[in-house]
Formats: structure tokens, sequence, C-alpha cells
């Protein structure tokens, strides 16, 4: 379904509450399926953690996750250690793209049985479940943090723990960090030093309850509605300010676009002020929070401002190559951009076409990025129903700030 958004001028001042974030959702379903009595509070109801409630409840030997990345990869780990249980692990064409050998690699070091079905390197993947005895692993991770995390949760129920060595530049580090605090959270207390990452093994009952905190990467959206905006105040439950999420950078990153954060109770309103900062925005490196990219520059094209984006190197093997995504799609509404393999540069410009359909490619984020340009021009949207994917509310949340749909 294709969507259109009128022009708005203004847009209500408004509270809403945003679901749970799905990263640390899919990393807490995790480890309740390894220790049961664990419970968890403020559940994403992202697509992406319903496919991985799903999947791990079910007793089929196939599992197909669609295009949840999170489950792919979590649930690779997961399954080649789940001692005799046989799993083909697919996913959406999309996903049948997107590379998982380096896990597979790592997982094979441990001793595990993993075959690929189709293409080598790429889901779908046959496993069949054992307990390896070994302790110590190596992997790149340089291509992707979803690697790395999918062991250090699983970690925990080797007989010996695990100890991770990472070579290469690491990528997308904050995510890494969650993992490792949530495990914290439960109980397991692991490290991270000088690129090693070692985590003992549980032999304690867990039964600790964990509230996920609200999704700082669906926050983006909101941060950029109100950048756009004339004097938008909004505010966002539940959060918190020394989050886990990396995308919580988004407070310091769009002080320089004229968006203040103050933090509440639980809540974090964003204000419109005029205070800006634009140089901030060339050399800006998102190697931390690469999900927060699409609309940053969006939010610099609304705007009329350049912008200058490094560290993109993950955002060719996300839900679609992200990058030249974003240089279709601005350059259809009159901006320039010019990509690299791992940078994004926007041109300053003031041209905005009207009534342009936006291609979204099956990516969320193309859809959620562009929707706050309604405050600049008409555009329609194209399937808009992919925001599924981390944001089942945004169209209704959206409607709630004024935005005139449809
Ligand atoms: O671990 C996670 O929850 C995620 C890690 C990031 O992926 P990469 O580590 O592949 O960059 C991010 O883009 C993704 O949306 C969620
Ligand atoms: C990249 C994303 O998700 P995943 O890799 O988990 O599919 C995302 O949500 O932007």
């Amino acid at each position: 379904m294709n969507l259109k958004l009128q022009q708005v001028s203004a847009i209500k001042s408004g509270a809403l509450q945003i679901t749970g974030s799905k990263s640390e959702t899919n990393r807490l379903l995790i480890l309740q399926a390894l220790y049961p009595n664990i419970k968890i509070e403020n559940v994403s109801n992202s697509d992406d953690s319903v496919l991985m409630q799903r999947a791990l409840a079910s007793t089929d030997e196939t599992v197909d996750i669609h295009h949840a990345g999170t489950a792919m990869r979590f649930l690779t780990a997961y399954f080649a250690l789940k001692e005799g249980r046989k799993t083909t692990l697919t996913g959406s064409k999309r996903m049948q793209e997107r590379p998982i050998k380096i896990l597979v690699d790592a997982l094979q070091q441990l001793g595990c049985d993993i075959q690929y079905e189709k293409e080598e390197g790429y889901p779908p993947i046959n496993i069949l479940g054992t307990k390896p005895e070994a302790n110590k692993v190596e992997l790149q991770a340089n291509v992707s943090s979803q690697y790395i995390s999918a062991l250090m949760l699983m970690a925990s129920s080797l007989p010996n723990g695990l100890e991770i060595a990472l070579k290469g530049k690491v990528t997308s580090v904050p995510y890494i960090n969650m993992t490792l605090s949530l495990l914290e959270d439960v109980g397991i207390k692991g490290a991270f030093k000088d690129n090693v990452i070692t985590i003992p093994e549980n032999k304690n009952d867990i039964d600790n309850t964990i509230v996920v905190e609200s999704d700082w990467s669906s926050a983006s959206y909101f941060y950029s509605i109100v950048a756009l905006s004339q004097n938008a105040e909004i505010t966002l439950g539940s959060y918190k300010k020394r989050s886990y999420q990396g995308d919580s950078s988004l407070a310091t990153i769009y002080k320089n676009l004229g968006v203040e954060t103050v933090f509440g109770d639980h809540t974090v309103t964003l204000k419109k002020n005029n205070i800006t900062n634009y140089e901030a925005l060339h050399g800006l490196d998102l190697s931390n929070s690469p999900d927060i990219a699409q609309t940053i520059a969006v939010t610099c094209f609304g705007l009329g401002i350049s912008c200058y984006l490094t560290g993109l190197h993950t955002l060719k093997i996300k839900e679609t190559d992200r990058l030249e995504a974003l240089k279709t799609e601005i350059e259809k509404l009159g901006g320039e951009v010019e990509i690299t393999e791992d940078s994004l540069r926007l041109a300053a410009s003031n041209r905005m076409e009207k009534d342009i359909l936006i291609g979204t490619y099956h990516d969320h984020r193309m859809a959620m990025a562009f929707a706050p340009l309604a405050l600049r021009t008409s555009l329609s949207i194209e399937d808009a129903d992919v925001v599924s994917k981390s944001y089942p509310d945004f169209w209704r949340d959206l409607e709630k700030l004024g935005f005139a749909l449809g």
C-alpha cells in the first residue's frame, strides 16, 4: 500500500509511548529461552520480535525469520548449540543475500555442525545442534556486531563459558556493550577488554525481571520531525538517560540541528530551539549508530543543509543497500548525493520536488526516515506497512501529531 502524506505546516505537540527496543527485546528473548524464569517487561511489538518469539516456540524443522537480522544471527548460534535439534533456518529473499559466513565459521571453529543449503556464506542453513567442548573462538568484527552478540548470548550455556577474540576494527560497538550489560543484568558478568570478550559459564538459577527501554532508533523520526518543525515539542516514553542503546546519541547529534532533549522521569522531551551547529554534521562518524544514518541524512535534506556522514560501511548489507536507496530517493526529491562504500555526502540545496513516490525497498527505515519531509512537501511512501519490522504503530503515532495521511 502506498501512503500519501499531505504537506503539513505545523504539527501538534504531544506525548507518545514508543514500543520497547527490538535489539534489547531480541537479546532478552534468547536469554529467556536459556533461563525460562527471566521475565521481560515492555517487550517490543515489532515484527522482528514477534518472529523471534515464534521461532523460539516452534518445534518445526524449518524456521523462517523473514527480514529479522538479529533473529537470523542470534538463532543461528542458539540452534547450533541446542543438542540434537535439527533446524533449517531461513529468511526472506533479502535475508538470503545478507552474509552469515563469519558467524557460521566461528561456530564451526567451536565444533558446531552447520551446512549451507544454497549459496555458501548465506542463509538458508541446515543446523544439527551440538554441545561443543571448545571455549575459545576468533572472528572478524568489522562486518556486523550481531555475529558477536550471537556468540555472547549463548556463551554462558557452554561448559567453560567462552572467550571471543575480535579481529579488525570492531563495528557497531554499542550493540556489543548492550549485550554485555543485559547479560550482567540477568547475573552473568562478562568482560570486554583489548578486543577480547570473556563470558563465564552460568550454573545459577536466573529469575530476574528486566524492563526493556523504549526504542531509540524509533525515537529518531521524532527528532527529525522536531528539527523540521517551527516549534514542536514531543514527549516520548519510556526512556532513560543512561541507555544501553547507542542510538541515544541522537540527543547529542540533534542538539546540533536545533533540538534540545530534556530527560524527565522515564521520558524524553524533544524541543525545538534555534541554536544550531551544522558544522558538526561534516564528518559525523556513525559507525556506532548505523540505524540512524537515514534519519539524519533526510533531516539535513529537509533543512536544506549539507552533511558528510562517515562510518557507513555496514549500510550496504542491511534491509537494502541503504546508501544506494538514500541517494536514489533524495535525488528524486531534488537533492544531490554522493556515496562511497562507507560515506554519504549531501549538498546544501533548497530544491524540494512535490508529490514524489518514495521507494522503500522493503526497508522500514526508508519509510520512516522520509515521512518527516511532510513538514516541507507533499509526498507518498511506497509499501508503507513496511514500518512494522520495528515500529508497527508508526503511522498511527504520526496521525496523533497531526500528520495528514491517506
Ligand atoms: O545487535 C543489534 O541489535 C543490532 C546491531 C546493528 O547491526 P550491525 O552490527 O550489523 O551493524 C544494527 O544495525 C541492527 O539494527 C541491530
Ligand atoms: C538493520 C536493522 O535490523 P536487522 O539487521 O536486525 O535486520 C535495522 O533495524 O535497521
